[in-house]
């Protein structure tokens, strides 16, 4: 079956000795503006990091302005040519001479220290300026630099490669369910949970001003989106058009002038982008909650003064009961489980247990992954891992981190 994972304990933390599963790290740091987009490019269709990918959204306010060293505000400053003029005979009251204005300017402590709001730190996150992942980001990190990204992927390795200091990623909704595809990027990418928020979702309808409901014949919006408000759009009797964000759903209808199409995003949305909010709350169900990690470089250190969560990921050898046993390492130290996933292994999709194929012959391999509330600086928590560690074929700490509770 899968890889025997070699585990060691650092530091309270299980780390299984698997190989690099494909990430890279680079000691380049780029800034990325805020108004810009990280974007994955395409060379002989094998998904590839560009890096900082210069392509500004059109029409898109600034979440925050980062001013570069070299581009301080020296308007206070005299010209040069007030100050050379009679340099040198001033004695005390000359005026100081502006000798070379593209000389880098030494770091200072300020630089580097990263505030509690964290002023300092650029947060990655999938989608364009009003999606839903942005106030994710804001929530997460109030002061925060929150830096677009196209894809989930690009969120990944613009941590991987310093581009950003953490990714803020949509893993569940309360309506829609687990968002596989960041299930599937967290086992191939080597970054950490280091946190959690919840938000609640509130979808608004929105359109061109003028534009009434009963005009819409298209609703454009992430997919997660359409199917959190099936009911209204059920209502409407329109037809659903799936978009890569809420927020560019937003972006597409007021900058091509779509006016037979509503898009379905939050009320920045409809702000940023100038469209009028047709009607609001849209979702389902009222109480409509994402869950998003927070992934980063590196772990950090596990405590028992505050409610924490573990995720972690694994497989089974095959056979009868085996995943009963491997839910009973919890329960028998009364550790509370908050969720289980299982993907398909990539790798191993399909066995065939004999060559006639008779009957129920074909079955699949799955990872499971699983949220826990404990931390690893517990005892039982360790020890339900080592137990774990037994019969697992794989384990992994995806990461161990503060629990959520407000929304
Ligand atoms: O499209 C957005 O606005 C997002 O932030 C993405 C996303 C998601 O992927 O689940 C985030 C929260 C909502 O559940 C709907 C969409």
């Amino acid at each position: 079956m899968a890889v025997k994972a070699m585990g060691t304990w650092v530091g309270g933390f299980c780390r299984t000795g698997r190989g690099d599963l494909g990430s890279r790290r680079s000691d380049a740091v780029a800034a990325a503006g805020p108004n810009w987009r990280l974007e994955v490019s395409r060379a002989e269709g094998r998904s590839e990091c560009a890096g900082v990918c210069a392509k500004p959204v059109e029409g898109v306010k600034p979440v925050e302005d980062v001013k570069p060293v070299e581009d301080e505000d020296l308007s206070s400053a005299p010209p040069s040519s007030e100050v050379n003029e009679g340099a040198g005979n001033r004695g005390a009251e000359q005026q100081p001479r502006k000798l070379n204005r593209d000389l880098p300017k030494p770091l200072s402590l300020t630089d580097l220290t990263v505030s509690s709001h964290g002023s300092n730190v650029r947060v990655a996150y999938q989608g364009s300026p009003g999606a839903f992942s942005e106030a994710a980001a804001l929530k997460a990190y109030p002061q925060c630099v929150a830096v677009p990204c196209e894809q989930f992927e690009v969120a990944f390795k613009a941590v991987e490669l310093w581009l950003v200091d953490k990714a803020v990623l949509p893993i569940e909704n309360s309506v829609g369910g687990s968002i596989h595809r960041n299930y599937d990027l967290l086992l191939c990418h080597r970054l950490h949970i280091v946190g959690e928020v919840q938000m609640a979702v509130n979808h608004c309808l929105m359109a061109l001003p003028g534009v009434k409901k009963e005009e819409l014949k298209r609703v454009l919006s992430h997919p997660q989106a359409l199917a959190q408000c099936e009911i209204a759009l059920g209502k409407l009797g329109v037809i659903r058009e799936s978009i890569d964000d809420t927020a560019l759903a937003a972006q597409l209808v007021a900058s091509n002038g779509l006016k037979d199409a509503g898009a379905i995003a939050s009320a920045r949305a409809a702000e940023i982008y100038g469209l009028r909010i047709v009607e609001e709350m849209i979702q389902d169900t009222s109480d409509n909650i994402t869950r998003f990690l927070i992934l980063a470089r590196e772990p950090i250190i596990p405590r028992t003064d505050r409610p924490f969560k573990t995720s972690v990921v694994f497989t089974l050898e095959e056979g009868p009961g085996v995943l009963f046993k491997a839910l009973a390492v919890f329960a028998l130290r009364s550790i509370n489980l908050t969720k289980i996933e299982s993907r398909p292994q990539r790798k191993r999709p399909l066995r065939v247990v004999d060559d006639s194929n008779y009957g129920t012959a074909k079955y699949f391999d799955y990872l499971f992954y699983i949220d826990f509330e404990a931390s690893m600086a517990e005892p039982r928590a360790q020890n339900a891992l080592s137990h774990l560690q037994e019969f697992a074929t794989f384990l992994r700490v995806l990461g161990c981190y503060p629990m959520d509770t407000s929304l």
